[in-house]
């Protein structure tokens, strides 16, 4: 499972590349301007530049409408400012068929300027509180649209957590049908080391985290901490120990 880490500004970024060697992913977002809020591309190169070359930086989009030549210009705009993974958050679209026509001016918009970019549509898993469209039609989504990736983080963050709206099982269905159709699951949502057992069980490919690893667990407040990454990382490579010795013993 691979970690990514949601800093705010290029000192956070700073903070990021001093644990770098325990995160996979740098995701750059705007989180005043909401769950997925997207930053400045001139922050977005700034942390590009930050931040190790080997580690992929990731931008959002925002929590975006059902706009798709806006939504696809901004994709290009985050592809363009050096972000390798790009991430829309599907807040405004209501039908599955809104969320493909979205995603796929998206995808054509990075990948006819980077076809080596990984492009990620990313659902609520508290959906049902926004009205927005159903989190396990995410996968689908994705295929269908030629995303990489489908991704659920949650919208309101209020202190609920991806496992109070989505629980267990049915992350392990979006992680089965993202599998199906070839495509990498990313689960987050106020995401806490109690939950890597389950995600590391279910076979999620990229965990989401902001407020686990900054100051006081305040995703609004705190400052992401070094050693905070460090402690989440080493949490992390125990449940894959973990997870792969139970099978070695099953088999
Ligand atoms: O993409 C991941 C998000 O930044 C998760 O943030 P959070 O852990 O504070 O919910």
């Amino acid at each position: 499972m691979l970690l990514l880490i949601s800093p705010d500004s290029v000192e956070e970024a700073l903070d990021c590349a001093k644990a770098a060697e325990h995160l996979d992913i740098v995701d750059v977002k705007k989180p005043d301007e909401g769950s997925l809020g997207a930053n400045f591309p001139w922050v977005i190169r700034q942390i590009r530049d930050t931040v190790p070359a080997d580690k992929p930086v990731s931008a959002t989009v925002g929590d975006v409408p059902y706009k798709p030549g806006t939504v696809a210009q901004a994709a290009l705009g985050a592809a363009v400012s050096g972000a390798t993974y790009i991430k829309v958050g599907l807040y405004g679209c209501t039908t599955p068929a809104q969320a493909i026509d979205v995603m796929r001016g998206a995808v054509r918009a990075v990948k006819d300027y980077r076809p080596d970019a990984f492009v990620v549509a990313s659902g609520y898993a508290d959906a049902h509180r926004i009205g927005c469209v159903n989190p396990l039609a995410l996968p689908d989504i994705a295929r269908r649209s030629g995303c990489d990736a489908a991704m659920l983080d949650t919208a309101i963050k209020d202190g609920t957590r991806l496992f109070d709206h989505v629980p267990p099982d049915l992350c392990a269905e979006f992680v089965r049908q993202a599998h199906e159709a070839g495509l990498r699951a990313a689960l987050a949502g106020s995401v806490k080391a109690a939950d890597l057992a389950a995600l590391t069980h279910i076979g999620t490919d990229i965990v989401g985290v902001r407020g686990a690893v900054c100051e006081g667990g305040d995703r609004d407040t705190g400052r992401i901490q070094p050693r905070l990454v460090a402690a989440f990382r080493a949490e992390m490579d125990r449940h894959a120990r973990e997870s792969a010795a139970s099978v070695a013993t099953a088999s």
